[in-house]
C-alpha cells in the first residue's frame, strides 16, 4: 500500500508498474508482492546493516547537477561541488564499500571561473569492476534498446541498468537480493534525478531488491532480459534458465554471460570447491554446451557474440574496493590457472530469442 513513509523510488516503482500492469495484467502480481519485498531489505533482521546503508543515503547532500550522461564509460553526474560537499559525499559513499560494479563520478571539471577556489574536484568511485569494458562488449550486439522494457537480473549496483536506460530503453527494472548494492543504486539515483526521466517524463530506472526465483514465473513483461554473471552462481542452471524464459515477452531477446571454459558440446566444470576462490561457483559450461542448454531450454536463434578473458586490470583491488581481487585468486606462477588450478576467469555472452 503506498503510505507516508514510501521513498520516491519507491513511490515511482510503483507508479511504473501500475502503468505496467494496465497492459500486462501479470504486473498486478508484482503490485502484490511488493510492499514484501521492499520492506525485507529495511529488516534488520534479515540484512544487519541495513540502517547504516539507508542512514548513508539518507544523508548524501543535494548538489547542484547540470546534467547527467547515462550513456558515459564513466557514468558522470555533472555537478558543482564545493570542498564541503565533496568531503561530506566521500565519506558517505565511502561507508557503501565495498564498491564493486562502476565506474561512476560525481561532479564536473574544476574550470577557472569565478568560484575556482570554492570547487571541488571531481568523485570518482573507480570501483573493482571496469563493468564499462563489459558492457562494451555487450553493447554492439544488442540491436536497439530503444523503447524497450528491460529486465537486468544480478545488476549488481545498478551500473549496467543505467547504461541501458542511457541507450535509451523505455524501462529498467533492476533486480539482485544485495543489501548493499541495493543502496549503491540508491545512492547513485538520489544524484542523478530527474535526469532518469528525460525522453519519457517518468522514471526509467527502478531497482527490487529481490533474487530471480522470488519474482512471479510466468510474468513475460520484458522485451529484454539480461542475466550477467549470475548463471555460474546458481544450483540449477536450467532453472536459471526457465525462470529467464518466463519474464521474456514471445519473441523476446535474452541476454546471458557467464563463465565458460574451452571445450566441445560435452564440456562442463563443476569446481569441487572453491573456483578464483568463491564457493558459490557451480556449473562452467564450455560455449558449446551452453548455446545447447539454451535451445534444451527453449531459446532459438542461439549465437555467442564474445568471448573474453577477465584480466587483472578489468578486476581489480581499488580505493572504493580493498579487499582481494582476481590478482590474488590466480596461480602466482601461471596467471592461465585459479590458485585451484583451474581454468582462469573467461566470460561469454550469447544471445538468444524466447
Ligand atoms: N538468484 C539471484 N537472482 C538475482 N541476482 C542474483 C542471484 N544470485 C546472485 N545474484 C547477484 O548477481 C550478481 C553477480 S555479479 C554480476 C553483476 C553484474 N550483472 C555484472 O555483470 O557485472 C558477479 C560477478 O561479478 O561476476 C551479484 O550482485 C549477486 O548479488
Amino acid at each position: 500500500m503506498l503510505n507516508d513513509t514510501i521513498t520516491h523510488a519507491e513511490r515511482e516503482l510503483y507508479l511504473t508498474l501500475l502503468e505496467l500492469a494496465q497492459q500486462q495484467p501479470s504486473a498486478y502480481e508484482w503490485l502484490t508482492q511488493l510492499p514484501i519485498w521492499l520492506s525485507d531489505i529495511k529488516d534488520k533482521a534479515n540484512y544487519a546493516h541495513a540502517p547504516a546503508y539507508q542512514a548513508s543515503v539518507a544523508r548524501l547532500p543535494t548538489l547542484a547537477v547540470d546534467n547527467v550522461d547515462l550513456d558515459s564509460n564513466i557514468l558522470t553526474i555533472n555537478a558543482r561541488l564545493n570542498q564541503s560537499q565533496h568531503k561530506q559525499t566521500t565519506a558517505l559513499l565511502k561507508q557503501l564499500m565495498p564498491w564493486r560494479k562502476g565506474p561512476f563520478q560525481i561532479g564536473g571539471q574544476v574550470d577557472s571561473g569565478q568560484d575556482e577556489g570554492q570547487q571541488a574536484a571531481p568523485i570518482f568511485i573507480d570501483t573493482e569492476w571496469h563493468s564499462d569494458w563489459k558492457w562494451q562488449r555487450v553493447a554492439p550486439h544488442l540491436g536497439n534498446l530503444k523503447g524497450r522494457r528491460v529486465l537486468d537480473v544480478g545488476g549488481g549496483s545498478g551500473y549496467h541498468g543505467w547504461r541501458m536506460a542511457g541507450t535509451g530503453a523505455d524501462t529498467v527494472i533492476i533486480i539482485d537480493p544485495s543489501c548493499l548494492f541495493y543502496h549503491q543504486f540508491m545512492a547513485i539515483r538520489h544524484f542523478v534525478g530527474s535526469a532518469d526521466t528525460h525522453e519519457t517524463g517518468r522514471y526509467r530506472t527502478h531497482y527490487i531488491p529481490v533474487p530471480l526465483e522470488a519474482l512471479p514465473e510466468h510474468s513475460q513483461l520484458f522485451d529484454t532480459v539480461f542475466s550477467m554473471g549470475v548463471l555460474y552462481h546458481r544450483l540449477s542452471p536450467f532453472e536459471h534458465l526457465q525462470q529467464l524464459k518466463g519474464q521474456l515477452v514471445k519473441g523476446g531477446e535474452l541476454v546471458l554471460e557467464t563463465l565458460v571454459i574451452e571445450g566441445d558440446a560435452n564440456t562442463v566444470l563443476v569446481p569441487h570447491d572453491r573456483y578464483a576462490q568463491m564457493n558459490n561457483v557451480y556449473f562452467l559450461p564450455s560455449v558449446a554446451a551452453l548455446i545447447g542448454w539454451l535451445e534444451k531450454a527453449g531459446f532459438s536463434d542461439v549465437r555467442c557474440v564474445d568471448v573474453a578473458v577477465t584480466s587483472i586490470e578489468e578486476q581489480r583491488k581499488t580505493e572504493w574496493m580493498t579487499y582481494h581481487s582476481l590478482a590474488d585468486f590466480l596461480d602466482p606462477n601461471d596467471s592461465t590457472k585459479t590458485i585451484e588450478g583451474y581454468p582462469a576467469p573467461m566470460r561469454a555472452t550469447l544471445i538468444a530469442k524466447k
